[in-house]
């Protein structure tokens, strides 16, 4: 069956079908959209979804930013990556080595665009960035803060990612606040429109620069949770097979709250640099079925940046126990 028209790609244009996508594939059906000139308003009418945020940059640029080639001849003729496997010995090792890690992307960002473009998760992930307040190669001022995911609560809630982020780590530092783009409180109401809301945010953020049909992020921090899940992207979910949308909505969580928005594969899978960052022993059996079983396709097996993107992981030993994935040891 043909994949639906995305949203804002009406059915005139031109969509250059190499194979069909599927969630985690190097590329989407709509990377390949090139605008016929044709498009109408009657056309995108026609779509099967609601009227949504504009799509992005209306053609396809074979745009470099930094090393990462965003260009779908680089998906079709590599292969991923291999993940790159840290394991730690305790929880300071990891967090200093995370900050350098973290800073050494930043600083390869800044010397070539003179911006940092940073995606954070909540849950766990927050606390492990301590390593970052007072280190000497933070250009805070470079830096360009975006979610993950966000719970659809106010910014001062306790489920709120943000408030996780602000507490363990941006009310310590002198990051400018308009950097840190957390969702509008006033589309509380209706998550579908938060989500666009987002994603516009995004299109201010990428697509006035370089035109890419997704945005590259310099650097994106993932959770994993128990399920497998990361982001709010969670197993068997729909929104595993989404390949048009940059940030979506979900209303059914299963772990709560129920309602969130996400950065979708597309986004996550277009970055320079992906890193998951795993602690404790609730996190053993997880690793082990993401690393050694990746055909188990949980949510987290499912990140897999298109070359020459790079995932890496930061796990403790005590998480990393039953994994055999064939470890890396650190180096920057
Ligand atoms: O709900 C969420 O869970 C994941 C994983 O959280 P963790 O506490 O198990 O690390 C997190 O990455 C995501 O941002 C969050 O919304």
């Amino acid at each position: 069956m043909p994949a639906p028209l995305a949203p804002g790609l009406p059915r005139s244009s031109s969509r250059q079908s190499l194979f069909e996508p599927d969630a985690g594939d190097r590329m989407s059906i709509v990377d390949r959209w090139v605008p016929t000139g044709r498009e109408s308003i009657s056309d995108s009418q026609e779509s099967p979804r609601p009227a949504r945020a504009p799509r992005r940059a209306s053609s396809y640029s074979s745009v470099t930013t930094g090393q990462h080639i965003n260009h779908p001849m680089a998906a079709i003729h590599h292969p991923p990556n291999p993940s790159i496997l840290n394991v730690f010995d305790d929880s300071p090792t990891l967090v200093s080595s995370l900050a350098d890690f973290v800073v050494k992307a930043q600083k390869e960002a800044v010397d070539k665009k003179g911006r940092f473009t940073i995606a954070l998760s909540g849950g766990s992930l927050p606390k492990t960035l301590g390593g970052l307040i007072g280190h000497e190669g933070v250009k805070w001022d470079k830096w360009h803060v975006f979610y993950v995911d966000e719970r659809v609560v106010p910014l001062d809630h306790p489920d709120s990612n943000h408030l996780a982020c602000q507490a363990a780590l941006f009310s310590k530092v002198a990051i400018p606040p308009a950097q840190i783009h957390t969702i509008n409180v006033e589309l509380l109401e209706d998550p579908d429109e938060l989500a666009d809301e987002y994603e516009k945010q995004l299109i201010q953020e990428f697509a006035s620069r370089d035109s890419a049909r997704f945005p590259v992020f310099d650097l994106i921090l993932l959770g994993m949770g128990p399920d497998g899940h990361t982001a709010s992207l969670f197993p068997g979910h729909e929104l595993l097979q989404e390949a048009d949308r940059w940030v979506a909505s979900i209303d059914d969580s299963p772990k709560p709250p129920p309602k969130r928005i996400t950065l979708t594969y597309p986004v996550i899978n277009h970055a320079a640099r992906v890193a998951f960052v795993a602690t404790g022993e609730g996190k053993q059996d997880v690793l082990k079925d993401v690393l050694d079983h990746p055909e188990l396709a949980l949510p987290a097996s499912r990140v897999k940046p298109n070359f020459p993107g790079q995932l890496y992981w930061f796990v403790d030993s005590a998480a990393a126990v039953k994994v055999t994935y064939p470890r890396t040891p650190f180096k920057l």
